[in-house]
């Protein structure tokens, strides 16, 4: 590990790998708060190097009460390490597997959640695009966290067909699988059908271990309604599992739609509960009593959102308040060491 990660974290054990990463967790050393360091090795990564860069600038730009928040980028000459927040209660994925499946009410609790990170992703000009259960994490209060944003777009860009080099057939579209130009956003959408329904049923609407035979199953769109499903389940699900991405209901129709309001009266609250810009003052002060120097001065600087050392405590302090711990910062700072 370079002195660059080492200096700032206590890299431990990897949790995790997609694709062509590494996740290791680890500790923060001032403030001893735990980390994700997603890892990799730009000569591994080839000509996947831009998808990086794509997902990091894509992170650079959203946070949300949703979205695994991105703390710190650490470019060396071999590797990428992009720290992001530790999301401690697992994945959705395991969570429905304990519960067989999940009863329409604690469906919906998640779905909205998963809405409004969808609506604020597409909202910000980004397609996640490889949207599945494994990529919902569930926090400490089982609130959800979506992460991997390793193949994410711009939606408004026609996308050429690269995924199906990558990705989940599982959770993929007709219009990809079927090699057509395609909207993320639309991509997005289906990939959310196919989420709820695992949600709902504990299985998928089309699966299949023969690739071919699976891939018919998704270009033809039909699936079955297990009896436990309510008609209002039903109807949401038949309007995102449109194989025609025209005739599929869009995030921003998803945010009052009857099933989604059902219980809850009012529409999905999908805009960041972070104001673009708003700083927090009380972490400002931890810092800037911290560093020895002024509120004003520590203020600028975060506001450069730089995604340095000090961009990521800020982001660290933050989120032990949003955890109910006080924000503190451990060892002294001894200037000039
Ligand atoms: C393709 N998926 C299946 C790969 C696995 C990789 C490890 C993950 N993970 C654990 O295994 N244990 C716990 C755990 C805790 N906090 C995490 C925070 C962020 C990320 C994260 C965020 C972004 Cl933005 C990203 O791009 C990637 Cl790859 C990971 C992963 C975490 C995590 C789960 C998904």
């Amino acid at each position: 590990m370079p002195r660059e990660v080492c200096d700032y974290y206590q890299v431990r054990e990897t949790i995790g790998s997609g694709g062509f990463a590494q996740v290791k967790i680890a500790k923060h050393r001032l403030s001893g708060e735990t980390v994700a360091i997603k890892v990799m090795n730009k000569v591994a990564l080839g000509e996947d190097l831009p998808r990086v860069q794509r997902e990091i600038n894509a992170l650079r730009s959203l946070r949300h009460q949703h979205i695994s928040q991105m703390y710190q980028v650490i470019d060396t000459p071999d590797d990428i390490y992009i720290v992001m927040e530790y999301v401690p209660g697992g994945e959705v994925f395991d969570y429905i597997v304990t519960k067989d499946r999940l009863l329409e009410d604690e469906a919906r609790k998640f779905f909205r959640q998963v809405i409004s990170a969808i609506a604020y992703v597409h909202n910000e000009g980004f397609a996640h695009r490889d949207l599945k259960p494994e990529n919902l994490l569930l926090d400490r209060y089982q609130n959800i966290k979506l992460i991997d944003f390793g193949l994410v777009a711009k939606p408004q860009s026609l996308q050429d067909n690269l995924y199906t080099c990558c990705g989940s057939p599982a959770y993929a579209a007709p219009e990809l699988i079927a090699g057509k130009p395609y909207l993320g956003s639309k991509a997005d959408i289906w990939s959310m059908g196919i989420l709820l329904y695992a949600l709902l049923c504990g299985y998928l609407p089309f699966d299949d271990d023969n690739t071919v035979k699976l891939y018919k199953q998704i270009l033809k769109g039909e699936y079955e309604t297990p009896r436990w499903l309510s008609h209002g389940s039903i109807k949401i699900l038949d309007s995102m599992l449109q194989t025609d991405p025209n005739q599929r209901i869009t995030v921003k129709h998803l945010l009052s739609h009857p099933w989604v309001m059902t219980n809850y009266g009012v529409p999905v609250e999908w805009r960041s509960k972070y104001k673009p810009g708003s700083i927090d003052s009380e972490v400002i002060d931890v810092m800037s009593q911290y560093y020895g120097i002024g509120t004003t001065e520590m203020s600028n600087e975060i506001a450069e959102w730089k995604f340095d050392h000090v961009c990521a405590t800020y982001y660290i302090l933050c989120n032990m308040k949003y955890q109910g711990k006080r924000p503190r910062l451990l060892q002294p700072f001894v200037r000039g060491v």
